[in-house]
């Protein structure tokens, strides 16, 4: 299996504060990946880095079949090469519908110039309806997206990331502030996203985690403590004294 991510031995420090620590590790092409860790193990960090957002001091980041380093790139290079970032808190337009949000996400995806000329075309539309249906806002088009639910405008925003084509997407704390019920949508969301993306999830609430069912990297003091099933990485003793033992 290659690796369409790989972190390789990067650190940072922020005025001689290890933030990251020599951190190593792996994510492979449609590979849905939690990261779990307790407050300030360098999870922002990390996703900040891949982003462009924060340069390492030492070590590598490597990308694609051809391990091309990420180092070299400005955020929005990087974000052309196919790394998505959803945010916490929703950036998306409340004044106009679900089907503007995503027409203007789509047009933001091309190149500076064709920006300028771009008109929605018949083609738009019909991919402005299969990215509202693909994060189940299918039957919301028409609604301006100030009056939907904190959990459909995620999944909005969700669907504008995908309107770029990602081939990994970074997800801050997805479950935060929603409904058991949205919270159960979006773990099925995020499974199907990975079945044509690379999805990294960083979250705190285990139940949700525990939903995904998929490979856990808990982080600590800015390197990987455990990977493995949530199951296996709970039953690590480090695992419980770091993380779980503070409740
Ligand atoms: N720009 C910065 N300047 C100084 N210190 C920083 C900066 N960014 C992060 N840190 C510190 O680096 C450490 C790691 O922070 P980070 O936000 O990556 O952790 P986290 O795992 O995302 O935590 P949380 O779960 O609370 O979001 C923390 O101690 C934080 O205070």
């Amino acid at each position: 299996m290659t690796a369409l991510l790989e972190v390789r031995g990067i650190s940072v420090s922020f005025d001689g504060f290890r933030a990251i620590n020599n951190l190593s590790f792996e994510i492979a092409d449609r590979e849905l990946r939690a990261i779990i860790g307790p407050n300030g193990a360098g999870k922002t960090t990390f996703m900040d880095i891949v982003t462009g957002k924060t340069r390492p001091n030492e070590g590598q980041v490597l990308w694609g079949e051809n391990s091309k380093s990420l180092l070299r790139m400005n955020e929005s290079q990087i974000a052309r090469a196919g790394i998505g970032r959803k945010f916490q808190r929703p950036t998306v337009f409340e004044d106009q519908t679900v089907a503007e949000n995503l027409t203007m996400a789509l047009s933001a995806s091309r190149s500076p110039f064709s920006v300028l000329r771009w008109k929605p075309t018949q083609d738009s539309v019909t991919r402005v309806g299969e990215l509202a249906t693909e994060v189940g806002l299918g039957d919301q088009l028409g609604r301006k997206s100030g009056e939907l639910s904190h959990g459909q405008k995620q999944w909005l925003e969700i669907g504008m990331l995908l309107a770029q084509e990602p081939r990994l997407l970074l997800v801050d704390e997805p479950a935060a502030g929603m409904t058991l019920a949205e919270r159960e949508q979006t773990t099925t969301l995020l499974r199907n996203l990975a079945e044509k993306h690379a999805v990294v999830v960083v979250e705190h609430d285990m139940d949700f985690v525990r939903r995904l069912d998929c490979k856990v990297t808990v982080l600590h003091e800015g390197s990987v403590l455990a990977e493995g099933s949530l199951d296996h990485v709970t039953a690590n003793p480090q695992v419980i004294e770091v993380y779980l033992g503070r409740g």
